[in-house]
């Protein structure tokens, strides 16, 4: 009887819908389009008075017919965490960054869930098949694909600046991480570029953990500032410079601080830049979310004297060509013709007009020979000190090479460490294992034994300097006797 009676509902049911879909057809068939668009408005106005949800569609393309929205493949790349571990249906493709193989996304008419601040809400994936005779080069381009998020009308106000703000940030910085990353060198007024694989990493830079810390907490600030920054009415930029003696990591830094962000490397080589013109024009094209390095700035240009000086020193140059008839640029074929103050107007200046964000990295050995205008606050807001290798330093080097954490010969290198300077850059090449697996008592006991080494070294080379410096007392005491020995200059008249 039961069975009957639901057979009977099922039978109905099927009637009505075919019934419904009967008159559709017919409507859809016979009524002009102003009639069917009506009956479409309001039948949705009707739905939403009992359905208490907002819907957001974000189409792929949107504007320009083949150009790709930002939003959409923002959404695409946020999702594709919840996508992995949600939905049922996946599409995937090949990313060529080592850390991450492959992007997942959705499939068509797949739904994940995500919350925000406690909020829930839906984001589905579909596509519209546009219903065109026309005839397209272009695979697929009458398939119009869309995210649509789904969410509750009380968050309306919360969802629709905070949390698409939120989707479309984070979006875009993965993005930002997962690309394929560029080193660009200039040849002369050029930019090319090869991809940027350099492994170094904050974990595996040997330096005072404090330092450490310090740096990463600076970049994350800079690099999430862009609020601030427009807030503030400031260049959303950073000027960091490194110094210290060769080989202590000022290159392997620049790579650590750039895998860090994700940004991309212009090492600028400032000697193949004709003037400043070149100058500007090659620091126009960087991009933003990038490293613009200038490694060695004081063997690149003459920095050591004021701006002044340059300018009298070109007029003095421009003079002396004229006098021997010779074109200034002729004259100046070999060397750059970079100032210190075109270099200045672009940190200063320029780059406020460029947008996006960027970090400016100066390196060199010699601090002290730098004009002071170049490398103050507000230029090179943060200078870091790059040392000789202190015992923390070697600790993270002694797990790089060797993975020791602790070991008996560690406070001798402790001792030797604190009394004698060595680069992080021999340390390092001091623990290179010299077999597999790595003979770790053996590293340990060769680096004591250059340490030692040096420290003779350094002790030998003190005692020559002072035995020198002795030497030349003696001298000067020896003149100063010869000088002291004359009654003229003596002031006495020899009667005595
Ligand atoms: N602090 C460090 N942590 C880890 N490795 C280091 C460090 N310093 C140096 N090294 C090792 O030494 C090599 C040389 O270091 P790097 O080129 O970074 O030094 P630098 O200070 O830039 O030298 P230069 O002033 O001559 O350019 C690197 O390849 C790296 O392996």
């Amino acid at each position: 009887m039961n069975k009957f009676n639901t057979a009977d509902m099922l039978g109905h049911l099927g009637s009505v819908i075919a019934s419904v879909m009967f008159i559709w057809a017919i409507i859809q068939q016979y009524f002009p389009y102003n009639i069917r668009n009506f009956i479409e408005k309001y039948s949705q106005r009707f739905l939403t008075l009992f359905y208490p949800y907002i819907q957001i569609t974000f189409n792929e393309f949107t504007g320009e017919r083949f150009k790709r929205s930002e939003a959409y493949s923002a959404i695409e790349t946020y999702l594709g965490k919840t996508t992995s571990t949600q939905a049922k249906r996946l599409k995937a493709d090949v990313i060529k960054n080592n850390t991450q193989p492959l992007s997942l996304s959705m499939d068509d008419h797949e739904e994940v869930a995500d919350e925000f601040n406690g909020i829930k809400v839906y984001w589905s994936s579909g596509k519209n098949i546009l219903k065109t005779q026309t005839f397209s080069f272009y695979p697929n381009t009458d398939e119009k694909r869309y995210y649509k998020l789904t969410f509750h009308k009380r968050y309306r106000e919360i969802i629709l600046t905070d949390y698409l703000k939120h989707v479309l940030k984070e979006g875009k910085e993965i993005k930002v991480k997962n690309r394929l990353r560029k080193l660009y060198t200039n040849n002369g007024a050029q930019w090319s570029h090869v991809v940027f694989e350099h492994p170094a990493s904050f974990q595996t830079l040997a330096m005072d953990p404090v330092k450490k810390q310090e740096i990463i907490d600076d970049l994350t600030t800079f690099s999430n500032g862009e609020e601030f920054y427009n807030r503030i009415g400031r260049a959303w930029k950073r000027g960091y410079l490194l110094y210290g003696p060769p080989g202590t990591g000022k290159s392997t830094m620049i790579a650590a601080m750039a895998n860090f962000l994700g940004y991309d490397i212009y090492d600028l080589e400032l000697t193949a830049v004709k003037d400043n013109t070149e100058l500007r024009r090659l620091l126009i094209e960087t991009s933003s979310k990038s490293i613009i390095v200038i490694e060695d700035i004081d063997c690149s240009m003459d920095l050591t004297g004021q701006r002044k000086k340059e300018v009298k020193e070109e007029e003095e140059e421009v003079t002396d060509a004229a006098k021997k008839g010779v074109k200034p640029q002729e004259n100046e074929s070999k060397t750059s013709k970079v100032t210190l103050s075109g270099l200045l107007n672009f940190v200063d200046g320029l780059w406020s007009a460029c947008g996006g964000d960027r970090l400016i990295v100066f390196t060199t050995n010699h601090v002290e020979k730098l004009d002071p205008a170049l490398i103050r606050r507000g230029r090179m807001d943060k200078h870091i000190e790059l040392s000789y290798c202190g015992f923390e330093a070697f600790k993270v080097l002694a797990w790089n090479y060797l993975y020791l954490e602790t070991h008996e010969l560690f406070e001798r290198v402790r001792e030797l460490l604190e009394e004698t300077e060595m680069t992080p850059a021999d340390v390092a090449e001091n623990l290179m294992p010299k077999t597999s697996p790595p003979d770790q008592e053996g590293c340990l006991r060769g680096l004591i034994g250059a340490l030692e080494k040096t420290k003779e070294e350094a002790e030998m080379k003190k005692k020559v300097e002072e035995e020198e410096e002795r030497k030349k007392d003696l001298r000067e005491v020896k003149t100063g006797e010869v000088k002291g020995v004359n009654p003229v200059e003596n002031g006495s008249n020899g009667s005595v």
